[in-house]
């Protein structure tokens, strides 16, 4: 059944001149369904800017995004903004909840959007997971971050996304309330057969994924598969003192 996601020699650049940056030099990546896969690697290595571009977030300069069968990279804007209305589901670090809206009000506000009914039973599973029950009514800002970023797993996972895509969803949380969502998320994966791929800098986090691919520089240089914190901490470790930016760059991108 082919992949959830996928890039194909893509490369994006920002800005020209002097001020040109490649953020992302032919990156080469699959993400299998079903999975929970996370992209680390140094700041500023094309993490986010990877990110962006599969879930239709960004445009690249050249090569091929698909989620699922869908070439994301032929897509006009109309048809990006479908698939990011009604394929993908976003969980960010800032939680992004509408401060004037309830938690319950938040939850269903991507459904509400596509104009679609929420199924009750897969909406009340959900909320029994992440253990929302008592806060539906609250705003955001009578709720603590770690319940806050519940609500936003929850609103990301009640369309029923085909991928997931999180950007450091633990990075404004205490480590246990970190735990918790990353608990949930691998739940989500395991029972509900939830896709999810999320950015991390945190080995812990990342341990909890089926599988860590690592950026260095606008390339994935490694994977490992049913990763430790410790397998993640060295893996990391090693990357430093490897591949820096290769003396052979690559055709320039055609702009697009
Ligand atoms: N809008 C932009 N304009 C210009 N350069 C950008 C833009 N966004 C990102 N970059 C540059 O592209 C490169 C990759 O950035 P990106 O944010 O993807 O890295 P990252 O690995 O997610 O970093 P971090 O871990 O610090 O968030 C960096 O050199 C960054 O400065």
């Amino acid at each position: 059944m082919g992949n959830a996601a996928s890039a194909q020699d893509v490369w994006k650049v920002y800005g020209t001149g002097e001020a040109q940056v490649v953020a992302l030099r032919g990156i080469n990546v699959a993400f299998e369904w079903q999975k929970l896969t996370a992209i680390m690697g140094p700041s500023g290595s094309g993490k986010s800017t990877l990110m962006h571009c599969l879930a239709g977030l960004d445009t690249v300069n050249r090569g091929e995004v698909r989620i699922g069968d869908t070439v994301l990279t032929q897509l006009n804007d109309a048809g990006l903004t479908k698939v990011r209305r009604d394929r993908v589901g976003f969980i960010f670090q800032q939680f992004n909840l509408l401060p004037t809206l309830t938690a319950k009000e938040n939850i269903l506000l991507p459904l509400a959007i596509a104009g679609r009914k929420p199924d009750q039973r897969w909406f009340d599973k959900i909320i029994d997971t992440v253990d929302l029950g008592d806060r539906l009514s609250h705003r955001p800002s009578q709720l603590s971050g770690g319940q806050q970023q519940r609500v936003a797993c929850a609103r990301a996972l009640v369309s029923r996304p085909q991928v997931i895509f999180g950007d450091e969803p633990t990075g404004n949380l205490d480590s246990q309330s970190g735990a918790e969502i990353l608990r949930f998320l691998r739940t989500s994966v395991r029972t509900f057969g939830q896709t999810i791929i999320m950015v991390t800098h945190d080995p812990n986090a990342a341990s909890y994924a089926d599988r860590v691919v690592f950026l260095v520089d606008g390339q994935i240089v490694e994977e490992v598969t049913d990763p430790t914190a410790d397998l993640v901490l060295d893996t990391m470790r090693s990357l430093d003192t490897r591949l820096g930016r290769p003396d052979e760059p690559g055709p320039p991108p055609e702009p697009r």
